[in-house]
């Protein structure tokens, strides 16, 4: 690797924001399955794309039919996934794009090591605090059922931990108020970042 010398190309990722009118970051959203990482992210990408902002939503469940098809869920295995999924992430926010990302992202460290590859406010962590109790009542694709009859293995919550965020930049619990406000409040933290400009979001975010 020493031999390896970084080339720093002329377009950079300020160039590429520009060029989008955005300012190009990474939300990261963490939280038990079932606890609405993939509903808040899409509806926030949703909302975003149809004010023509340039956003990719990075998702945990469709990430693991490709570049991590090999891993499972061991808490070697999600270290991988996680480290995997930062860089990529990383290059994409280099290209100028809003990213979202909805992993489980079970530890704290796997997390700050993801912030670590990010300058001071491109990261942008997001709790999705539902409480493992209404998880496992919606239970949407029935995996909380299976897991507690042992049918699966290390499931997060219920055989493999999950460690909240100390420090996240916001906190939502999908149990309270409904997904127009959730989606909001996102809106309005990147609007005060200066990350988009919030003038250009749609009445009703479209949703
Ligand atoms: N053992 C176990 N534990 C947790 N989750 C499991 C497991 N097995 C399969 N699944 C399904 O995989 C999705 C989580 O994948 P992630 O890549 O987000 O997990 S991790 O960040 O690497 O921990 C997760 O998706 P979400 O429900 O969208 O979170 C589950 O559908
Ligand atoms: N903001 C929300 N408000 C109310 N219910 C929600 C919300 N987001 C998700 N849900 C419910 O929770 C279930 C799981 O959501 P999902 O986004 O798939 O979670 P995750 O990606 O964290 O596994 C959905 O099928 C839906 O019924």
């Amino acid at each position: 690797m020493t031999d390896i010398v970084w080339h720093q190309h002329e377009i950079d990722q300020a160039a590429r924001g520009r060029q989008k009118n955005q300012n190009p970051v990474l939300l990261w959203f963490t939280g038990l399955s079932g606890s609405g990482k993939s509903t808040l992210a899409g509806a926030l990408e949703h909302a975003l794309f149809e004010a023509g902002f340039h956003t990719y939503l990075l998702d945990g469940d469709n990430v693991r039919h490709g570049l991590c098809k090999d891993l499972g869920f061991s808490l070697d295995d999600r270290d991988e996934n996680l480290r995997r999924v930062g860089e990529v992430a990383k290059l994409m926010v280099d290209a100028g794009l809003v990213v979202l990302s909805a992993f489980i992202s079970p530890t704290r460290a796997e997390r700050e090591r993801v912030r670590g590859l990010f300058p001071e406010g491109k990261f942008i962590e997001v709790h999705v605090s539902t409480p493992l109790s209404v998880c496992e009542s919606r239970d949407p694709k029935g995996l909380y059922a299976k897991a507690r009859k042992g049918e699966i293995a290390n499931f997060t919550g219920i055989s493999s931990p999950y460690e909240d965020p100390d420090a996240a930049e916001l906190t939502i619990d999908t149990s309270k108020g409904d997904l127009a406000t959730q989606v909001q409040a996102l809106v309005d933290y990147l609007s005060a970042l200066q990350v988009i400009d919030g003038e250009k979001m749609v009445a009703g975010l479209g949703i």
